[in-house]
């Protein structure tokens, strides 16, 4: 019977959901989710396996903290889906980080893969800390204990982690090494993200901005505007904030605002990007004290007239409370999440055109592919092939849903999710593993 939301749903996944909020990652997933599944007309059970996660993995992590005291900490893993192949995602340092919120991150994960035709399932990770509260030794015990608590979750063919929120090269280092001496032999594939000399990917630290502009580029070709004659907003001035700010502006485009945690930074005459990030490096990469703009508040800064509004930071952004005060042509979700289901309406009412993030940030898990295909070969590309490769494979994709959107007369994320969960499903019912 096709799935219809209205159904009594008898399995692991009941409506509305366990213990939600209003407006949390999951649900905005789920309401999504729901939306394709109508179209797609999926059936109960097909339905109940993909919004399951196929392993939820809860593990305490002891430290022992510089003071000699012990302090524990909750870490996270959630496998979504691995039909298309080893779970690939991020891991994320936050202190609000929840197993809901990685659920919702992990399921992303496993539509983003099928979206940019990478042989990978979606996976998620987390650690309920506050990275700036603890020294480099506490972060390396707390890394390494997450990583041995994890040792029969990870591996190269299995679950294979990369950066998120607050984590880095440094940490993906220290991963791999305690992977690697349990395993008594080195298995850099285990894990992507790395510094270049323990096998990482050129390119891979700038891939998911990079990514972002050549689907921002690619909509604004669509919408007839002129790279050079445009204005960008960037929210967020970590990873993929800044580089997607840094690739903007070297496209032409006047960059009028950009922000972190401290808040917004706007001058309506542009901001010299390359001097920002010169700026955030010197100062523990934060913009605090930036006096090259006027300071503005995250929320104004959404809410600026721009041509293209890049949200870099976190989730729930931009919701009933401001998605009507949105000022932006095109909306490119840098982010995972930063628009809430219940916005979406509204932004589309609007006329605004959203590249949803399970498109627009995937450059990050297509250059992590391009690192694990690299370590395992043993044979490593340069930045131009990765670039290269990585610019046609997005490009290839923001196409594909266009026409998946005109095809079925819906928006780019609708289009997204149906393409996503569609191969997903397809792959489920060849391999028989769904009866
Ligand atoms: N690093 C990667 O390769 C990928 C990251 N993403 C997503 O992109 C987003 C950002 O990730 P990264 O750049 O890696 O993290 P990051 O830790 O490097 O940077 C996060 C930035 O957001 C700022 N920020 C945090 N809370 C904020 C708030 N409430 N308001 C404004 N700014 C705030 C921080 O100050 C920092 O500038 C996340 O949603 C992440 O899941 C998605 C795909 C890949
Ligand atoms: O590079 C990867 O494997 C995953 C990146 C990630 O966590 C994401 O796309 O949200």
């Amino acid at each position: 019977m096709p799935y219809n939301k209205n159904m009594h749903t008898t399995g692991y996944y009941k409506e509305p959901g366990p213990k939600l909020d209003e407006e949390s990652p999951f649900k905005s997933m789920m309401e999504r989710f729901r939306f394709a599944a109508e179209i797609l007309e999926l059936d109960e059970g097909m339905f109940q396996y993909l919004a399951s996660p196929v392993k939820q993995v809860i593990v305490s992590v002891p430290v022992v903290m510089d003071s000699g005291d012990i302090q524990v900490f909750e870490g996270y893993r959630v496998i979504h889906d691995n039909v298309l192949g080893p779970s690939k995602g991020g891991i994320r340092y936050a202190p609000d980080v929840n197993l809901e919120e990685v659920k919702a991150l992990a399921s992303w994960m496993t539509w983003k893969c099928a979206i940019v035709n990478v042989p990978f399932g979606g996976a998620k990770g987390g650690v309920r800390c506050d990275p700036n509260q603890l020294s480099r030794n506490e972060l390396e015990r707390l890394t390494r204990r997450y990583t041995a608590n994890m040792l029969e979750v990870f591996g190269p063919d299995r679950d294979i982690p990369a950066p998120d929120m607050n984590t880095d090269e440094q940490i993906m280092a220290w991963i791999m090494d305690t992977y690697s001496m349990n395993a008594h032999k080195t298995e850099n594939a285990v894990v992507t993200g790395k510094p270049i000399i323990l096998g990482g990917s050129h390119g891979r630290k700038e891939a998911t901005g990079r990514g972002v502009v050549t689907v921002t580029l690619a909509a604004l070709n669509k919408a007839g505007i002129a790279p050079n004659k445009c204005t960008t907003v960037v929210q967020g001035f970590g990873n993929v904030g800044s580089v997607s700010a840094k690739l903007m502006y070297e496209q032409g485009s006047k960059v009028i605002a950009i922000s972190d945690i401290t808040g917004g930074y706007y001058n309506e005459n542009g901001i010299d990007i390359p001097e920002a990030m010169e700026y955030a490096k010197k100062n523990d990469n934060s913009l605090e004290g930036y006096s090259e703009a006027d300071k503005i508040t995250n929320d104004e800064l959404l809410q600026l007239e721009c041509d293209v509004l890049i949200p870099a930071a976190k989730e729930d952004q931009i919701s009933p409370r401001n998605a009507d005060k949105i000022n932006a042509r095109i909306i490119a979700e840098g982010a995972n999440g930063p628009i809430t289901a219940n916005a979406d309406s509204i932004l589309e009412d609007k006329g605004i055109m959203v590249v949803p993030d399970i498109l627009a940030n995937a450059g990050g898990v297509t250059v992590s592919y391009f690192e694990w295909v690299q370590d395992r070969q043993g044979y490593f590309w340069t930045e131009e092939r990765v670039n290269r490769r990585l610019n046609r494979m997005m490009r290839a994709a923001f196409d594909n849903l266009f026409n998946v959107r005109e095809e079925h007369d819906i928006t780019l994320r609708q289009a997204a999710y149906v393409f996503g969960i569609n191969k997903v499903a397809t792959t489920l019912r060849m391999r028989g593993i769904y009866a």
